[in-house]
């Protein structure tokens, strides 16, 4: 069998950087090339000053000290990175087409194909392609075609290898992941690209969860996967609607079922809806397969996740505005958080962003405080929804880098981030700072509720 001395991973985002630092890492005789067409990227990842990579990972800047132009590069030279390689990973986004067929639903799949024909056009000897971006089932079936129209002779092998690391954990999910998945074909080279790449991760990972299946089993588990994570807090969402009504608790709830073993207690958190970059593209992405497949029922069934989470965001800004005797119109709305979860400063698709949006609507003046997104990141999210102009997006949104100030004289707080930080703050402080009647509504029940009334607070929490 050969053996893999190179890697090229195209796509130096939130996974192809975090991943190929720990398949570095543990792989010191392995050369990892990491490239992207995004020049300002490429440059974050080779600052000196690591507080500035492009990405924040607990733990990551540590392993790329560790590993960095060692025995891992960072460069836009694609065509170099793909050249010297015996392995390419495509981590490239996939994301929700915003045009034409599928607009709305089906994954975008431009940059894969860039990506493979880039691979075909450079490439001078046998390679094997790894899939490491999210895709619809049957992808690889595309990049074969173009990978093997060349002519010139080369022969690539084609992997799926999707990712599981959630943000904010990404280094401990690479570190110790509940299972690698890889899949192949069966053929003789099929069966050792597998093993090739199985060695990669065995250099770290138990062997018995290294699991290998066939290429499309390997493409639809990761939807899978994601739908039944996203449908989890659907549907736990969906029972904190119930639970306002009657009195019943939503984490007591969680607790409760999550103790039989057959449901579990993980991804039990009510919450003011998902968020991230991955969850929704790929439910969505689910609904167009199955719908291009004529599987009508199989597709409503998880679009119903969907409209679940849209509901659950629009709940959480309808709550605050009926609080607030049904009208925000020119109030200061504080809100805690704007990343779509704690320990990362990726926004994509964050609930805060369309509960602001609802907000705005309702002529509501915002002032945001999140301790790892930068103002430029909140605007860009807002104006990205062509829902209200630039210039009134930065009339009614204030950005703040302290949280004092950002309660200053607000008619009510919202908690859309569960960072740990919001919740040992001083809220006795706090109160003599804001406009009473003290409202909170929080997003993440994460908040002391006794000590807060206490204080004199009213609170409102999710599923309570
Ligand atoms: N973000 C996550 O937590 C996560 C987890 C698992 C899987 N995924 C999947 O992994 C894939 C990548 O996600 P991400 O969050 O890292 O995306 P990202 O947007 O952070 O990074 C993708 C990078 O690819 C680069 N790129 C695009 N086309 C290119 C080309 N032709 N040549 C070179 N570079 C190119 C972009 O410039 C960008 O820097 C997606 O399919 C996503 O669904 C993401
Ligand atoms: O009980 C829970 C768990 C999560 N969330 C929210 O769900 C979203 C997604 O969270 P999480 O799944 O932890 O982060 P992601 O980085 O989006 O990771 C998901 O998406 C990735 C991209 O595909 C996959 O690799 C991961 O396995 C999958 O967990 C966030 O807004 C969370 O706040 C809840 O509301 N309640």
């Amino acid at each position: 069998m050969k053996e893999i001395k190179n890697i090229c991973c195209i796509g130096a985002g939130y996974v192809g950087g975090p991943t190929m630092a720990v398949i570095a890492l543990k792989n010191p005789h392995i050369k990892v090339n990491i490239v992207d067409i995004n020049k300002e990227r490429i440059d974050d990842w080779n600052d000196e000053d690591l507080d500035l990579l492009p990405i924040y990972e607990p733990g990551l800047a540590e392993v790329v000290a560790q590993t960095r132009n060692k025995n891992l590069f960072f460069s836009t030279d694609v065509k170099k990175g793909i050249q010297e390689a015996d392995m390419i990973f495509i981590s490239v986004n996939t994301p929700t087409k915003t045009y034409g067929k599928g607009k709305g639903q089906a994954a975008d799949l431009k940059y894969i194909e860039l990506c493979a024909r880039q691979i075909a056009e450079v490439a001078t000897d046998d390679k094997i392609v790894v899939e490491k971006s999210t895709l619809p089932v049957r992808t690889a079936e595309a990049l074969k075609s173009i990978l093997s129209s060349t002519g010139n002779g080369v022969n690539f092998e084609i992997l799926s290898n999707p990712e599981f690391l959630a943000e904010g954990t990404a280094i401990d999910d690479l570190m110790n992941p509940d299972r690698v998945l890889i899949g192949g074909d069966d053929t003789p080279t099929g069966q050792e690209a597998k093993d090739l790449l199985s060695g990669i991760y065995e250099a770290w990972v138990p062997k018995k969860q290294v699991l290998q299946t066939n290429v499309w089993s390997s493409e639809l588990s990761k939807l899978t996967a994601n739908a039944f994570l996203a449908q989890r807090i659907s549907s736990i969402n969906a029972m904190s609607a119930l639970c306002e009504k009657t009195e019943a608790d939503v984490d007591e709830i969680a607790r409760a079922i999550g103790m039989d073993s057959r449901i579990g207690a993980k991804f039990l958190k009510s919450s003011v809806g998902f968020g991230g970059s991955c969850f929704q593209k790929d439910v969505l992405n689910l609904v167009y397969i199955a719908k291009s497949y004529g599987l009508d029922e199989v597709a409503e069934y998880w679009d119903q996740v969907i409209k679940l989470n849209d509901y659950q965001k629009r709940r959480f800004a309808d709550n605050i505005i009926k609080n607030s005797y049904n009208t925000v119109s020119g109030k200061n709305i504080a809100f805690y958080g704007w990343a779509f979860k704690k320990e990362t400063n990726d926004t994509r698709e964050s609930a805060a962003i369309y509960v602001a949006d609802h907000l705005l609507d309702e002529q509501a003046n915002i002032v945001v405080y999140d301790p790892k997104v930068t103002a430029e990141r909140i605007y860009a999210d807002l104006e990205y929804l062509n829902t209200h102009s630039p210039e009134e997006i930065r009339e009614r949104v204030k950005v703040v880098n302290d949280p004092y100030e950002a309660i200053t004289g607000a008619h009510a707080i919202a908690v859309l981030t569960e960072w740990d930080e919001f919740i040992n703050y001083d809220w006795e402080h706090i109160y003599k700072l804001v406009l009473k009647p003290a409202s909170i509504f929080d997003g993440r029940n994460i908040l002391e509720v006794g000590h807060l009334k206490k204080i004199g607070f009213s609170i409102k929490n999710i599923g309570k």
